[in-house]
């Protein structure tokens, strides 16, 4: 049994596989992460490693400090991937996205893979049918968007996520929600024409923490799965055993 941590820009994540499945999830903030994942511990004595990938600063020693049984292992760059990666600079790629190309590449072979995360940022990360990771976009969340326009303006309000009612805004709060979601909807179907256009052959997959939130917008060819980050890190958990 493994618990798999994914510590992302805004909260931490955390999921227990005992072989492909998955048993819990669970959300919590970066204060106190010890004592949450103690009490996940509690529950699941079976576990016998932990896999974190982070892409914050956060101190994992102190971790290690109180669970001497337990194994802790970092993904990290040096890691074993099952793609060839093409970035130009591939030192200041996250981990998050090579997590994701990881799972996209092993649990998808022999076909061009599009993993985009609405999380914090919205990252857009593909993966050719040759597993060769090419690269992909980084954009503002949705939770970023609406904050962006309250810090820097006057007169605009921060607004609580919220679906429009239609593309037309009629007044400040709905030309808000239109403008943050439905541009993102626009971006998200943007991309996908364009990667789609590349070869037909293509899996497009949607994660993050507002899949569940968009994907009733998104164009349906999508494969929508808010744990396709914690899954991933379990499946590159059990690549790196094999490869490294
Ligand atoms: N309690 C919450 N805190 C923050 N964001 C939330 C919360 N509930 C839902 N969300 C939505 O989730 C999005 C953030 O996604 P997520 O939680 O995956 O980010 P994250 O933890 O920073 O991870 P990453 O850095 O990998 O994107 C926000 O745009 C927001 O709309
Ligand atoms: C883009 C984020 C913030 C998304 O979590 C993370 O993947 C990151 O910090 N990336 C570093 C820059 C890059 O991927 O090129
Ligand atoms: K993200």
């Amino acid at each position: 049994m493994i618990l798999t941590i994914d510590v992302g820009n805004t909260r931490i994540k955390g999921a227990v596989f005992e072989g492909d499945k998955l048993l819990e999830k669970i959300l919590f903030d970066k204060e106190n992460f010890i004592k949450n994942i103690l009490k996940i511990i509690e529950k699941f004595p079976a576990i016998q490693d932990i896999v974190v990938a982070t892409v914050a600063d956060i101190d994992f020693e102190a971790l290690s400090n109180v669970v001497n049984t337990i194994n802790i292992h970092y993904i990290t760059s040096d890691s074993a991937f099952p793609f060839v990666n093409k970035y130009a600079t591939p030192k200041t790629l996250g981990i998050d996205r090579m997590v994701l190309a990881a799972g996209a590449t092993l649990q998808f072979p022999k076909m061009n893979r599009l993993i985009i995360d609405a999380g914090t940022c919205v990252t857009y990360d593909f993966v050719d049918s040759n597993d060769n990771y090419l690269g992909g976009a980084i954009s503002p969340g949705l939770r970023l968007r609406y904050e962006a326009l309250h810090n820097f303006t006057s007169k605009l309000p921060l607004l609580q996520l919220s679906m429009p009612q239609n593309f037309i805004g009629d007044q400040t709060t709905a030309a808000i929600h239109s403008g943050v979601v439905n541009g993102l909807v626009y971006e998200i179907n943007g991309f996908i024409d364009e990667y789609a256009a590349l070869d037909k052959k293509i899996i497009i997959i949607l994660t993050g923490g507002d899949t569940d939130f968009l994907a009733k917008r998104l164009k349906n060819t999508i494969f929508a799965n808010s744990n396709f980050l914690l899954e991933s890190l379990s499946q590159t958990f059990q690549y790196k055993i094999k490869n490294d």
